[in-house]
């Protein structure tokens, strides 16, 4: 026996379906549901997003101390199901697979039809699922797009709705006898698709043939609840909690649950657009006064390359912010940074790490800006320079926020010092005879161009996050 919760996570409301079943076959569960409402719909998301949204999820259920994890979500399986259930040592249950052989008994003309959202189908799970079990059914997948959008905001009763089930439905009429509703909104649509595709096709609500996976596994692993006198439920959307609630009392029953907002914490980590080590670790210890975690693109290795192309620094770091938000549809920070020489006229500048070549080691740079010192700046006078930083934060759909900042120093005559990283063993700092390698990580950081940006960057993120809300 084990009284602990079990989660269900889902895109939004969809997950419904899933929670109508499990309060109807396993009365003795409590369940604690989290729908990302804010973030829906998944389906057309890249699969970085998606997986990086249901890590959220997840973490979020865990920290609610759940004995099992149910994806009430197909397109959450589809994308990122075997990598949590890889990384838990509890179950987690997803609806691919019981709605799949579900499909399987129940065909006879062995014709099966998925609908679902793009993800789900581009991913290809469902056909690879059903003909690994039985090669012979054969599969046709229709991607559905408007459907989750309809059943979010509460519109399947409409004309609207019964046009779009009507014009999406077209190619798959008469083709299957048997058709897998794979994405867990769809059964709030079944009158609707029932309709089209003819009462003689069976539909296959994917989520409720789920809880029939999960009263195995809890027996399975002697995880079922108690029966007890009253258990308390828990719903959280990231979205309106009124709409939610509204929608829930649709599908379950007026007053059954209580619908209440949270925010998901991933909005403490931040992604930093670099893969520089040395930024990096500044950039650690910096956000970490603020209570920010951090994550750069070594821990993303499938996102591409930026081409920083631009001819300034706001330029450069926009194309790294901005593109990465878009691919990721998280807030990314942006650095680009550099070192300007004044005799240079502010070279290296924007071409600083690609100022010896296109792939320079740092000693390469030194080497190449020290001898290009070397006839005409002479004195100390002649060998004034400063850092620079600018920082853009980015997020899909918004207004960046920018900042920038200076460090003033000169150019000393060889390379001092084994701390930092880049140009900082010839950076002599201010007046100082100290190179910004011979300074301690904190000292650096309390002085230098991108401490000072990060603290002007941190006077305006909170406001700026805000906003995105709106
Ligand atoms: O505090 C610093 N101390 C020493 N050198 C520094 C510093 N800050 C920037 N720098 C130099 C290193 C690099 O040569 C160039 C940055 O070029 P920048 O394109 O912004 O960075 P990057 O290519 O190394 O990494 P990424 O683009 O992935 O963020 O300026
Ligand atoms: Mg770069």
């Amino acid at each position: 026996m084990d009284n602990r919760p079990i989660g269900l996570l889902d895109s939004g409301v969809g997950g419904l379906t899933v929670v109508r079943e499990i309060l109807r076959q396993l009365p003795n569960e409590e369940i604690v549901y989290i729908g990302d409402t804010q973030r829906a719909p998944y389906g057309s998301r890249s699969n970085e997003q998606i997986t990086a949204f249901t890590w959220d999820m997840v973490n979020f259920l865990l920290s609610k101390n759940v004995k099992m994890i149910v994806f009430a979500c197909n397109t959450a399986t589809a994308v990122a199901l075997d990598e949590v259930r890889a990384a838990l040592d509890i179950p987690v249950v997803g609806v691919i697979l019981s709605g799949a052989s579900s499909a399987i008994q129940k065909t006879v003309n062995k014709k099966v039809g998925v609908i679902a959202t793009q993800a789900t189908i581009n991913s290809e799970q469902y056909r690879k699922v059903i003909q690994f079990k039985s090669s012979s059914v054969e599969v046709l997948s229709l991607a559905c797009p408007d459907f989750v959008p309809l059943v979010e905001s509460n519109q399947v009763d409409t004309e609207a709705a019964k046009n779009i089930v009507a014009e999406t439905l077209k190619p798959m009429v008469g083709k299957v006898d048997t058709l897998i509703l794979g994405c867990t909104h769809y059964p709030l649509l079944r009158k609707l698709i029932q309709k089209e595709m003819g009462q003689d096709v069976q539909l296959i609500d994917s989520g409720s043939e789920t809880v029939r996976d999960v009263t195995v596994l809890l027996n399975y692993f002697a995880l079922n609840g108690e029966e007890r006198d009253s258990i308390r439920h828990c719903f959280y959307t990231t979205g309106d909690a009124g709409a939610f609630q509204v929608m829930a009392d649709r599908w379950l029953g007026a007053g059954k649950i209580r619908a209440e907002h949270t925010e998901l914490s991933s909005e403490r980590t931040l992604l930093i657009a670099t893969r520089n080590d040395g930024k990096t670790q500044e950039f650690k210890r910096l956000f970490e006064e603020f209570g920010y975690k951090i994550k750069n693109l070594k821990d993303y290795p499938e996102l591409p390359d930026i081409k920083e192309t631009g001819m300034t620094f706001e330029e450069n770091a926009r194309l790294k912010a901005e593109q990465i938000a878009a691919i990721t549809g998280q807030v990314v920070i942006g650095d680009d940074s550099g070192l300007c020489v004044d005799v240079l006229g502010g070279l290296p500048g924007v071409w600083s790490h690609r100022f010896a070549g296109p792939k320079p080691t740092d000693e390469e740079n030194i080497a190449k800006l020290l001898h290009e010192l070397a006839s005409t700046a002479i004195t100390p006078e002649r060998r004034t320079a400063h850092f620079h930083t600018t920082l853009v934060a980015a997020y899909p759909g918004h207004e960046s926020l920018v900042v920038e900042a200076d460090w003033q120093g000169r150019i000393g005559l060889t390379p001092q010092g084994k701390n930092g990283f880049g140009y900082d063993p010839i950076f002599l700092v201010g007046e100082s005879d100290r190179t910004a390698a011979q300074l301690s990580a904190e000292e650096k950081n309390t002085a230098s161009h991108r401490g000072q940006a990060l603290q002007k960057l941190m006077a305006e993120l909170p406001k700026w996050l805000e906003s995105l809300k709106k």
